[in-house]
């Protein structure tokens, strides 16, 4: 079954804007593996405006499921995630002042760089993956980075998920397949959400993990979270 990893990022938004520890990321990692998390994903952008680097060292090591750091692969970023060894490092091309991830990786481009960090991560036992988008020719390319894994960059799914749910997901399924049958792992994320997750499960194929975070955090402000945790673990186990 596709694992969830719950990325807590919008949890450190709300601490930071009252300057305190309330609510206390740690706990609520430690809180969404106990409410059933298959995995806790951060994402510590340069200007720290909600994961900071200290709240990577201090739950790294007591996360039990699976760890999961996205970034852009810059030089302290690297010294980072080497230092606390998570399962796996997601590298994502952001600029620093990008208000949310909003693209994939040039693998034909910046194949030198993405396999010097590659080899890095494989260097400290970490899995790799490569946030992508659904283009066959960056897929295709990917392997050249030795990279485990590829993250689909789902926007286009939920923005078209409303409007034609086939059409939407149509380009995952061929990725995921692609991706399959030249020996990449396949993650997903962004902007999945309760409405749109268990379609994206049903139909695209070999999905090892999506990562959720910015409508789980919002749906939990309603319904709890544990009780959004499970919905969402709910959504994966009936595709
Ligand atoms: C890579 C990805 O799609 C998410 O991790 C996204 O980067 C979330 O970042 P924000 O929480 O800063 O929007
Ligand atoms: N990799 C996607 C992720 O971690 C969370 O993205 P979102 O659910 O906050 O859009």
């Amino acid at each position: 079954m596709t694992r969830l990893s719950v990325n807590i990022n919008k949890v450190a938004t709300i601490r930071n804007a009252r300057g305190g520890n309330i609510p206390n990321v740690f706990q609520v990692a430690m809180d969404c593996e106990r409410f059933g998390a298959q995995g806790i994903t951060v994402h510590p952008r340069p200007d720290e405006r909600h994961i900071r680097y200290s709240d990577v060292r201090e739950i790294a090591p007591h996360v039990k499921t699976e760890f999961n750091i996205e970034g852009y692969p810059t030089r302290k970023f690297l010294d980072l995630v080497t230092e606390v060894k998570p399962t796996q490092v997601t590298l994502v091309p952001d600029p620093p002042d990008v208000l949310t991830s909003n693209a994939g990786w040039d693998t034909v481009k910046h194949k030198t760089l993405l396999q010097d960090v590659v080899a890095e991560l494989h260097e400290h036992n970490i899995r790799a993956s490569i946030f992508i988008e659904t283009d066959a020719k960056m897929i295709e390319a990917a392997p050249e980075t030795k990279t485990d894994r590829i993250e689909l960059y789902t926007e286009s799914y939920a923005v078209g998920f409303g409007q034609n749910r086939e059409q939407a997901v149509s380009p995952f399924a061929e990725s995921a397949e692609l991706a399959h049958s030249i020996g990449l792992g396949i993650n997903a994320g962004h902007d999945l959400n309760l409405d749109n997750l268990e379609y994206f499960a049903q139909n695209v194929p070999h999905l090892d993990e999506v990562s959720i975070g910015h409508a789980l955090i919002s749906d939990a402000l309603y319904i709890g979270l544990e009780n959004t945790i499970q919905l969402y673990l709910r959504k994966l186990q009936s595709a």
